[in-house]
């Protein structure tokens, strides 16, 4: 039997379950089985598309943030050939899911695989992210970035040289040659970090931007792959306070925030490492809550995913996670998440990692 068509047997028996429409199920599975026998493919419904992106969030082992699934909005591009309206649709993701603040999680689903050929691919880690520079060992911006910013300057662009420069738009059409658009500044929100209490923290001058838009994964549903489905939600605040700022291999800003505090950073016994950062976290929620721009503290993330958790059962769902991601990095044992155990186990629809074509 056609290994594509039992996926599709597998996927569309779920979905048609879940949405309430068991009768429909023959009659779908005698077309999707004829169009496999003449194309080795079948196309989705939108529906189908949407209700298979929606599980592919549920069934994401390391996402902390899944109580939100059935909320996701979806944007269906599948009939974008041209890099003009792929740059369009990336734009109008970007304003449609910041949404002055009030984020709004999206995802916008480019055209799927067929005969060995990617229609689109999108070759940004995430759709908005500061490029990284390595001047003779002084290091600029996001160390992160380094590599695609390199491919980012062979392809033409030039950046200012600062510690937060917007990388551009990079996509690839059938596999051909990479092109480039730079975004729009106002499209971009951004948010200045400084501290309730603490005033010398905004002489760090660090900001971040609102809306972290993973655009270099691969949604499978049904069997069917798109290489190309940016998707958005909010930030959980330990990602930027306590990863992207304090991580050495990223900003590494730990001792400069420990000398704004004026702390005793001459022995780990201090723990100088701990408070900066605990207030480094609490200058990323207070800056975001005091714009309006959605975000999560890890407390209460950890408390909706245990109402997730909850809702799963009661959906008689088996829960499925990573236990190694689900943990925040700051304060993990204060949550529930830490003290329990998690089956790590892969459940379709879902998303792939795909391989970078620079380094
Ligand atoms: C709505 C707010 C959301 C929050 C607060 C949230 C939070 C997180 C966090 C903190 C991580 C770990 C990231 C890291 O440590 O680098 C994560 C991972 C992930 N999330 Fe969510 N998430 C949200 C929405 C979404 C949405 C809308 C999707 C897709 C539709 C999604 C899919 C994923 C996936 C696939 C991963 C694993 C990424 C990887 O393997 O690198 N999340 N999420
Ligand atoms: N809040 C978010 N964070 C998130 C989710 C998935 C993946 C990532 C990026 N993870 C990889 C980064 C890069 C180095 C270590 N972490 C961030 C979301 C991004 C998109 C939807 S939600």
């Amino acid at each position: 039997m056609n290994e594509l068509y039992l996926q599709a047997e597998e996927f569309i028996n779920k979905t048609y379950k879940e949405l309430n429409k068991e009768e429909l199920i023959p009659k779908r599975l005698k077309e999707i089985e004829h169009e496999i026998e003449t194309s080795n493919h079948y196309n989705h419904t939108f529906e189908e598309l949407e209700h298979g992106a929606k599980m592919a969030w549920r069934n994401a082992n390391k996402c902390i943030g899944r109580l939100f699934w059935n909320t996701l909005s979806i944007k269906d591009a599948r009939e974008i050939r041209e890099d003009d309206h792929v740059f369009e649709a990336l734009e109008s993701h970007v304003r449609y899911a910041t949404n002055k603040g009030k984020i709004r999680p999206t995802m916008t689903i480019f055209a799927p695989r067929r005969k060995g050929h990617t229609p689109v691919r999108i070759i940004n880690h995430q759709i908005i992210r500061y490029a990284g520079y390595n001047f003779n060992n002084e290091i600029i911006g996001d160390p992160d970035s380094i590599p695609f910013t390199k491919l980012c300057q062979s392809l033409g662009w030039q950046g200012e040289g600062s510690h937060f420069d917007l990388l551009p738009l990079v996509i690839q059409l059938n596999d051909g040659e990479l092109v480039w658009r730079s975004l729009q500044e106002k499209d971009v929100l951004q948010v200045d970090i400084s501290h309730p209490e603490l005033p010398d923290m905004n002489d760090l001058g660090l900001k971040w931007y609102a809306v972290p838009i993973i655009s270099d994964m691969l949604l499978e549903i049904g069997g069917i792959r798109y290489p190309a489905a940016p998707f958005n939600g909010w930030y959980m605040g330990t990602e930027i306070g306590a990863r992207n700022f304090a991580d050495e291999s990223r900003y590494n800003c730990l001792l400069a925030v420990a000398e704004t505090m004026e702390l005793d950073t001459s022995k780990a016994s201090t723990l100088w490492k701990d408070r900066a950062l605990v207030e480094l976290n609490r200058a990323v929620l207070y800056s975001f809550q005091k714009v309006g721009v959605s975000i999560v503290d890890h407390h209460t993330a950890a408390e909706q995913f245990k109402k997730f958790e909850k809702n799963e059962q009661v959906a008689n769902r088996e829960l499925t996670g990573t236990w190694s991601w689900l943990i925040p990095p700051v304060s993990p044992a204060v949550t529930h998440i830490f003290h329990k155990e998690y089956n790590d186990q892969f459940v379709s629809p879902n998303f792939h990692y795909q391989n970078r074509i620079y380094n």
